[in-house]
């Protein structure tokens, strides 16, 4: 079976003066977590609205577990649970009565649920205190546990680290982590700043005015932004034998395109051009090179300030 969940192929969404999402291609596998990444009014939230059936799209088509027909999308959709708008809490009541309303709302039956999914976002032991007495970070929490009443298999989740303090944003982090681990849960989370969900998605995709621009996966992610010492070398191969065999580390990658990244030695430059020299290599670039997420993300949608190219 295949394991692609959401496949997004020329999706466009006009309004009247606007291109909100602009032939937009995308695949979500099961089992990931994603970051959709962009600044705000790059298209987010239209998208989240498109697969969710909030909102209808222009041209384009989207399937849901393989499926394109509209009908037929909104039953697939039964198996999304999605935290879009802030949640409508109410604040004089605890967490288990606001759940208990959204459950009879949404026509769900089982009345353990609630227990359950107050258990998975760690708000069980919350007793009578009321809502508005909840911290930010309680609060989204209570939300995600709403959009996890239906007990889905793919959670979509708008901005839900948006003006969290810091011990907030861990909170939210870890709990997108273990609805991932311990229940095989799909996510795709949407934020406007890159380093929110850094650790957190397993892929990142940046959105900027209504198109993607770059699908990428942690790892590669972590690869760009790691700071290195980028060297060029006529030599490569016997570069980093002198890596291994005279500066003794083994903290280094050899790219495609023939560069040297050295994770070793940022601080002492000197010793890594004095080595390659005394072994008669001919090295024609070396430089500290890896963005910061921030950077990294500007130098993609191409905004300005202190940003630098991606080195390599
Ligand atoms: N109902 C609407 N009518 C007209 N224009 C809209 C509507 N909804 C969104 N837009 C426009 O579409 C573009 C994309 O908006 P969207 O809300 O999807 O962005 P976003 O990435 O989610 O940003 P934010 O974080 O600010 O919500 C923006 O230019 C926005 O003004």
């Amino acid at each position: 079976m295949s394991s692609v969940i959401l496949e997004a192929h020329d999706l466009t969404k006009e309004y009247r003066h606007t291109i909100a999402l602009d032939h937009i291609d995308l695949k979500i596998e099961k089992g990931k977590i994603y970051g959709f990444i962009g600044q705000n009014g790059a298209g987010k939230t239209t998208f989240l609205r498109l697969v969710t059936g909030l909102a209808f799209p222009t041209s384009g088509t989207l399937s849901l577990w393989g499926k394109t027909v509209e009908k037929e999308l909104q039953e697939q959709r039964k198996r999304i649970g999605c935290m879009i708008e802030t949640p409508a809490l109410f604040p004089t009541m605890t967490a288990y009565q606001n759940m208990e309303i959204q459950r009879i709302q949404r026509g769900i039956p089982d009345k353990a649920v609630i227990q359950k999914t107050l258990d998975m976002v760690g708000l069980k032991d919350t007793g009578k205190k009321a809502v508005r007495n909840f911290s930010l970070g309680m609060r989204q929490r209570l939300g995600i546990a709403i959009a996890l009443l239906n007990t889905p298999e793919f959670l979509i989740l708008d901005e839900p680290i948006n003006g969290l303090d810091p011990a907030g944003i861990v909170e939210i982090r870890n709990l997108l982590k273990s609805l991932n681990k311990e229940y095989g849960m799909t996510i795709l989370v949407s934020s406007h700043i890159l380093e929110e969900l850094y650790q957190t998605a397993s892929e990142f995709v940046l959105i900027d005015k209504g198109k993607i621009i770059e699908e990428i996966s942690d790892r590669e992610l972590n690869d760009r932004c790691k700071r290195h010492i980028a060297i060029k070398a006529t030599d490569p191969q016997k570069a980093l034998i002198v890596l291994e065999e005279t500066l003794h580390t083994d903290s280094f990658k050899l790219m495609p395109d023939g560069m040297i990244r050295l994770y070793d030695y940022l601080d002492d430059m000197e010793k890594v051009a004095a080595a390659l020299s005394d072994a008669h290599i001919l090295v024609t670039g070396l430089s500290v090179a890896g963005d910061t997420l921030e950077d990294y993300f500007l130098s993609k949608i191409g905004g300005t300030g202190n940003v630098k190219s991606p080195k390599s």
